[in-house]
């Protein structure tokens, strides 16, 4: 597998390389990339290190060997407690302006070493280095940030990386429940743009864990394609970049009220997309193919009813204060048909019905 994939953002244009075994060539890679940067800092998830730091830093001749912190895994180092200790570290470890940050790890280690690289000394240059299958999407489009216990990803920034260095073997050591995190964003590409992507997913994609090279490579390449596509028509969400949150007005709420790390960001989604295709159901009075689409991800073992813990109300509330929420009128991603998404105002009562149906279900 080798793939190029440029990003024009609106401040530069930077590489996404898909290629197995890139992580033994990290050092040249960003030596060719960013030649004239000074000190290198990579912000390393705990786990991902302990498979692949090694072979990274073993790309790097003794005279450059680069700083390396190490960051707690899991959802809730998404945190101003680690945010500071990063910006802490940079300060302690000499960071100047031509220092650059690198995120070894999914999209955790990648959101919060974006939004440190953002904001250390008005911001600095960065590069992720994915080692999720959810990341092909958080490493894209310079959506940085860091969550509050109020909402996901309250606090953060735009800052586009400098490069997206993926290397998908390192996914061999992923567990099943992340590889379904990862898919249901996979999914969502999918259902906002393709049906087409979405028959070729049902038809090659039956037990994540063991997907086959050649189908991931493609699915890869299609997804992140999508994704690439809407970022560099709308990189700071002004239109049609939202049409990406589909599925995770409702499934941040559910992250936020069963508290970050409980379900994995990807199975939060898929129960918010199977909501907002309810949701376009009765919005747009169609049919759309909601029990196929369910048939499918329960097979591939995801759980997608609302969990008995979180209550309508309280989900709601946290709702009306998503980020694309105007004005105290809420908004909420709907297909109109699949493959094409909208952003529409909805009425606060149409969701809370809806959400009250999916309780008892
Ligand atoms: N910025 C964006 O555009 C964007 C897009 C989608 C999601 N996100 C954010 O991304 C986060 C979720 O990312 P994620 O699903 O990658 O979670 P994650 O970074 O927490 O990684 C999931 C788990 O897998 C482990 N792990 C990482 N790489 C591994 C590997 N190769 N082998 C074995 N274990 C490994 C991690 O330690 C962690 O326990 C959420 O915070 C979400 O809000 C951001
Ligand atoms: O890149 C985007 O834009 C997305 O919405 C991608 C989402 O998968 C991702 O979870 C993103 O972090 C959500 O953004 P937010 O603005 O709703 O926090
Ligand atoms: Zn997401």
């Amino acid at each position: 597998m080798s793939e190029r994939i440029e990003v024009e953002s609106d401040s530069h244009s930077y590489p996404v390389l898909l290629e197995n075994g890139l992580r033994y060539s990290f050092y040249h890679l960003l030596e060719d990339i960013l030649p004239d940067h000074t000190k290198l800092m990579i912000i390393a998830d705990e786990t991902a290190a302990s498979y692949y730091l090694e072979d990274l830093l073993a790309s790097f001749p003794d005279s450059a060997k680069p700083v390396v912190t190490i960051l707690p895994s899991g959802e809730t180092s998404k945190s101003m407690v680690q945010y500071e200790r990063l910006l802490t570290e940079c300060l302690q470890e000499g960071l100047d302006r031509k220092s650059v940050i690198a995120a070894l790890g999914g999209g955790v280690a990648g959101d919060i070493a974006g939004f440190t690289a953002a904001t250390y000394m008005r911001g600095i240059r960065y590069v992720q280095i994915p080692t999720t299958l959810l990341a092909h999407d958080s490493s894209v489009g310079g959506k940085t940030g860091i969550n509050h216990p109020l909402g996901k990803n309250m606090i953060g920034a735009f800052h586009a990386p400098s490069a997206v260095l993926y290397d998908p073997e390192m996914l061999i050591s992923l567990p099943e429940k992340e590889w379904r995190s990862g898919f249901a964003e996979v999914i969502k590409h999918a259902f906002i743009s393709s049906p087409e992507f979405f028959v070729w997913l049902q038809n090659h994609v039956h037990k994540l864990s063991s997907v086959d090279p050649s189908t991931l490579e493609k699915m890869l390449k299609k997804s992140i394609e999508t994704k690439v596509a809407v970022v560099q028509e709308d990189e700071r969400e002004a239109g049609v970049r939202a049409h990406l949150n589909f599925g995770h007005t409702l499934g941040h709420a559910i992250e936020a009220e069963l508290g970050y790390g409980k379900t994995t960001h990807g199975e939060a989604v898929a129960v918010g997309m199977i909501f907002a295709m309810r949701l376009s159901e009765k919005f747009y009075g169609i049919k759309l193919p909601i029990e196929e689409t369910v048939k499918y991800l329960e097979k591939l073992g995801y759980y997608l009813k609302l969990q008995k813990q979180v209550n309508a109300e309280k989900l709601l509330f946290i709702m009306k204060r998503d980020k694309k929420a105007s004005g105290g009128s809420m908004r909420f991603v709907l297909l109109p048909e699949l493959g094409r998404a909208e952003l529409v105002d909805i009425r606060e009562e149409m969701v809370l019905d809806l959400l009250e149906e999916e309780e008892l279900t």
